[in-house]
């Protein structure tokens, strides 16, 4: 072999390599394009045959990530609970739970002493005077009378105590509250039956809500809905006030949030055929209670007065009515007391609701309506919260007015 031919035998060679060495790497980029491309198609929003640079395709993640969330966990969580997002719950409400009786109550407790801690401390601070001379029971009175505690229920306590304070020689404070505790609980008297006519028998039992405009009648149904809700009643609506629209709506709402139908009429519609329709629904559907909220009226008109004697009539015709509830407004004093007697002149009232007691510092109402009526504070509204209704308790009652912070 001479010199040229070795040359050319080589350089034959190193072409060879070459050629060969470029076919690898090429195979290589292409193996690297093939398990890529099918990553980027794997996500919807890329956009067809853009295949992108590097940060144009982490800008497309960025952009859908919400849908590519496992790609990028660690950015991807707040933007899936973003509240932006939430519209959509809104669009389909759900079913609100009531909350328990025993801790409403608890709340509840804690609150009433707090609005009627005035009342409280002053009926202390006299009782925890040195010297119980007649200026200081003049003052008690005057203490007891300004919280709406009415003259006779005054009277007699101030004389119960005055008894005892010389018969069994009351001097020291802590037995002036003990004796004071005891006496207010006898007035307040928790012999009563509070009990609410809200048990089936061989209908649903049937609860009517009567009261002037703004005592909060439509709120207490509302209320009184949910904590039946939570003892697992069955419970339907009536929107027996068809003076004014929004109450119905108002109600409705109510309803709705905690899963309970209403039956409503037209606006201005006969509202003893509403609640007649209401009752019928309710037995129909074997419902457990039948709510009926009715239109405030003023005491004052005969006329409105006398149609909701019709509407107990009526509903009668279908099924007992086991309870009506008035709801008063504590804030209102004499007021709401006037308007106590005419009611119970047009329907038999079984039971009191004294709504806004969480704005009043004159708790002795409650002696004063039951003395008044002859029947017994049933529940209190102590707020404007969805929860804030419970049922009366004499000594949680008294407790509550003789709390001090
Ligand atoms: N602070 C407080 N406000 C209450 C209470 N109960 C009801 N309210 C408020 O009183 C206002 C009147 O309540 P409604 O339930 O609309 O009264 P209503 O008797 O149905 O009134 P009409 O529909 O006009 O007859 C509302 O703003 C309620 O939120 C309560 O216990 N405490």
């Amino acid at each position: 072999m001479d010199g040229t031919t070795l040359t050319l035998l080589i350089a034959g060679i190193i072409i060879v390599l070459g050629v060969t060495a470029g076919l690898v790497v090429t195979s290589r980029r292409r193996a690297l394009r093939g398990t890529s491309k099918p990553e980027l198609e794997k996500t919807p929003e890329q956009p067809a045959g853009s295949a992108g640079t590097a940060v144009e395709d982490r800008e497309a993640d960025t952009a859908t990530r919400p849908d590519t969330a496992p790609a990028q966990p660690e950015t991807a969580e707040p933007e899936v609970v973003q509240p932006e997002t939430e519209p959509a719950v809104v669009e389909q409400p759900t079913v609100e739970k009531p909350e328990a009786p025993e801790s409403r109550l608890v709340r509840l407790r804690r609150r009433l002493s707090g609005s009627n801690n005035a009342l409280s401390r002053g009926l202390l601070a006299l009782l925890s005077r040195d010297k119980l001379d007649e200026d200081t029971w003049e003052d008690f009175e005057d203490t007891l009378l300004s919280s709406d505690l009415g003259v006779n229920p005054t009277m007699e306590l101030v004389e119960a105590l005055r008894d005892r304070f010389k018969v069994e020689g009351i001097s020291d404070p802590g037995q002036a509250r003990g004796a004071l505790r005891e006496e207010l609980i006898k007035i307040v008297d928790p012999t009563l039956d509070r009990t609410l006519g809200t048990v089936r028998g061989d209908h649903p039992a049937v609860v009517m809500v009567v009261g002037v405009n703004g005592t909060g009648k439509t709120t207490t149904v509302g209320k009184l809905a949910r904590v039946l809700v939570a003892e697992d009643k069955d419970v339907l609506l009536g929107a027996a006030d068809t003076f004014r629209a929004a109450a119905a709506d108002q109600l409705e709402t109510w309803g709705s949030r905690v899963g309970v139908p209403t039956v409503r009429g037209a606006e201005g519609a006969d509202p003893a055929s509403v609640a007649f329709e209401a009752v019928k629904a309710g037995t129909e559907a074997e419902a457990d209670v039948v709510i009926v909220d009715t239109a405030g009226r003023l005491h004052t008109k005969t006329g409105l007065m006398d149609e909701l004697g019709k509407v107990k009539r009526v509903i009668e015709r279908q099924a007992p009515v086991t309870e009506v509830l008035l709801v008063l407004d504590a804030t209102t004093g004499q007021n709401g007391l006037t308007q106590a007697r005419i009611f119970a002149e047009v329907v038999d009232i079984t039971g009191v609701v004294l709504t806004k007691l969480d704005g009043s510092a004159k708790g002795g109402i409650v002696i004063q309506v039951q003395r008044e009526l002859g029947v017994p504070v049933k529940l209190v509204g102590l707020g404007e919260g969805v929860d804030d209704l419970a049922p009366f308790e004499a000594t949680e009652f008294v407790d509550a007015l003789l709390t001090q912070d």
